[in-house]
Order: C-alpha cells, then structure tokens, then sequence
C-alpha cells in the first residue's frame, strides 16, 4: 500500500555549547515517518522499527501522535485517526533531537490532515510550544544552522549559512540515556552574573564566526558557562571528555550535543582521531558508545503527500465514514496494530 504521507526529518544537534536553547544545527541522520491509512478521529496504531522501536509502539506514547493531537486542538479543527508508520534511526534521550523530529512530524502531519492553513511561522510556533523551546524544532523543520528567539508567544530565527564540505560532525553517543527533563532539572536557577555575560560574548561570537567562516574562532565561540558545566556531571566520562577531544589540532570545536549525553565535535581534517578518542573515553568509563560522521548542512523536514490523500480524506470525512471492506482489506494487508520488527 502506498503511504498518504511520507515525513523525512533529520537529527539536530542543540546548544552548540553558548548557544543554549537558541542555536541549533540539522545533521544528516534522518528519521521517516509515513502515514498509512485514516481512521476515524482518536483510532490510532503504530508500527515502529528502529530505535525505541517498543515504547514507541504505544500511540499515547508515540510524541508523533501526542504532537499531532495537540496541534489539532491548538488550530481548533478535527482530524482524523492514522495508521503511523516509523523508521527511527535517531537515538532516544542521547541529545541528537529525537524529540523535535516527533513534534516536527506530528505538527505536519495535523496541517495535511486538517487543511488548516498554517505558513512557516505558525508551524514553527506550533513547533516550539510543544517541545518548550526552539534550538531543536527550528533547524529541524528548516534545515542547516538557525539562531532563534522565544518569548513564550513569538519567534525570530535567522538561518546561518551551511557548514562548508571540509568541516565535519564528528558525533559521540553513548549507551546510555539523559532525558532532556532530567538534564534540565539538573542547571541552576540562577547563574554568577560574569557567567552570564561569558556566555553573551561567546554565543555571539559563534555566530559571527558561522555566518563569515572564521571556523578557527569556534572553540571561544562554542565555550559555554551556564549549562555544560553542571550537565558534564550527569553522564559517564562527561568530565574528562573535552579536554581529551580539544587537544587534537583537527577538532576546531567540541560541546554536549542538546541535553547530552553525546557529544559533538567540529573537525576539519580527518575525523578518525577525534571518533577515537571520544569513543575510548567512553569504554574507560564503562560505557558502550557508537559515533556518526555527519553532515552539519542538512535539509530540513521533507513531506511527500500522495495523490490519495484527499480522496482519503474525502473517505473518512464522509458521514458513514471509512468503508468498513475498505478497512478490512487494508487491515489484512498491513498486519497487526502495533507490530515491531527490527527493535533495536
Ligand atoms: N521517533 C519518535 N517517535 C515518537 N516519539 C519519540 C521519537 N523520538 C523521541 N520520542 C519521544 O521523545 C522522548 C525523548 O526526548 P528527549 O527530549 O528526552 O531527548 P532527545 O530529543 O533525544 O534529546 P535532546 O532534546 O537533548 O536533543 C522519548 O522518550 C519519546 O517519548
Ligand atoms: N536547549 C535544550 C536542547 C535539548 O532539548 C537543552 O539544552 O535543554
């Protein structure tokens, strides 16, 4: 059966260290999520392989699900129940924005179901108030390297140029899970005021470098004060991590990625040195890590909408709603609710 909508998002990379919760990156590592069939309002089911791919099973676990339902009462407008199907390579709760992809996807997938006419500043908004801030979100749905600003009701963002093909992402993940919650209980609420004004000059000079290619300005520019400190405590290795990485004259930058626990390193050069001396950091810490070479310029989300759509839509809008043989047959083809292959 061909899928109603096809959703392709990639991973983002958050904070780049000063940056916190306002500069993000998309990197190339992509989730897809496709939308089988509609069922009437509140059915749901899932099927998910990949990462995650158990409790993700769940639609009321399923952020996708969560998003798209609340973005629906968030418009006002009814839509339907759909048959979810995901392909999930982005690792859960490791700081890669697993997250922002769930919310980017359930928040199209509500204005391709609903009609409802949101541009890209509604959606980002609609975006941003489900996952509680923009770093993620933004860069997700938008693609590259975004600065943004969130005051609760509006955003700005500004899209900095791509990384350039000589510098890679050099990403660290750990077998083991921070959730953002958790990692943001862990941060004070207050900060020393010089703290503060660290972390003023140095995300703006990050920015500044970015945006005219002065890359051997990132490591002033990606040093950070008001969250990596308390946060380097919270996974194994996280203290000595840096240092290790900073010291290879390849590695221009290196920070937390997101919340942590994995870790991102900017390289120009070769990237064999750096993967090696994160991961081995890592096994001495008793921690099983796998590490991506990616790509810092990556697409933001891709939506691929069928020309079934609307008379699906037409089908389950209909006052008898879907046609129970129709159902039937579709359910025969596809299998179980909630079937897993591939659980990682
Ligand atoms: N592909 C997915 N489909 C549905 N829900 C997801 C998916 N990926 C993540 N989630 C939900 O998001 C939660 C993880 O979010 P969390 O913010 O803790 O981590 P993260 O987004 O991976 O990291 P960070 O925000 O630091 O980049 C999961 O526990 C799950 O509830
Ligand atoms: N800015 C967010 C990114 C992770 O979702 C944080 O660091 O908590």
């Amino acid at each position: 059966m061909n899928p109603l909508i096809t959703l392709r998002v990639p991973a983002t990379s958050a904070n780049l260290g000063s940056g916190f919760d306002a500069i993000g990156m998309a990197v190339s590592l992509y989730n897809i999520f496709k939308v089988m069939e509609l069922r009437p309002e509140g059915e749901y089911e899932v099927e998910a392989h990949g990462e995650g791919c158990r409790e993700l099973s769940s639609p009321k676990a399923n952020l996708v699900i969560v998003a798209y339902e609340e973005t629906c009462k968030r418009w006002n407008v009814k839509g339907p129940g759909f048959s979810l199907w995901c392909h999930n390579i982005i690792p859960l709760c490791r700081g890669l924005g697993s997250s922002a992809g769930a919310v980017v996807a359930g928040v199209l997938i509500a204005k391709y179901l609903t009609g409802y006419e949101a541009g890209e500043d509604e959606l980002l908004r609609a975006m941003t108030v489900i996952e509680g801030h923009p770093d993620n979100v933004a860069p997700c749905y938008l693609g590259g390297m975004v600065v943004s600003c969130w005051d609760g009701q509006d955003l700005r963002y500004v899209n900095l140029p791509a990384l350039p093909p000589e510098v890679l992402c050099v990403v660290a993940v750990p077998d083991e899970r921070v959730k953002t919650s958790d990692a943001r209980k862990a941060l004070p609420k207050e900060v020393p005021f010089g703290d503060a004004v660290f972390n003023v000059g140095r995300a703006a000079l990050l920015t500044a470098a970015w945006a005219t290619g002065k890359w051997d300005y990132l490591k002033w520019g990606m040093d950070d004060k008001l969250h990596q400190p308390y946060r380097s405590k919270l996974f194994s290795g996280g203290e000595v991590i840096f240092s290790r990485v900073e010291a290879l004259p390849e590695c221009l930058s290196v920070a937390i990625s997101g919340s942590g626990p994995s870790v991102i390193a900017l390289v120009k050069g070769t990237t064999h040195r750096v993967a090696e001396a994160m991961c081995r950091t890592f096994t001495e810490h008793g921690v099983r890590s796998q590490f991506f070479v990616l790509d810092g310029s990556a697409q933001g989300a891709r939506v691929d909408i069928s020309m079934e759509l609307k008379e699906a839509l037409e089908a389950v809008n209909s006052p008898a709603g879907p046609s129970s043989e129709i159902s039937a047959a579709r359910a025969g083809e596809q299998g179980t609710a909630n079937k897993a292959g591939g659980c990682r």
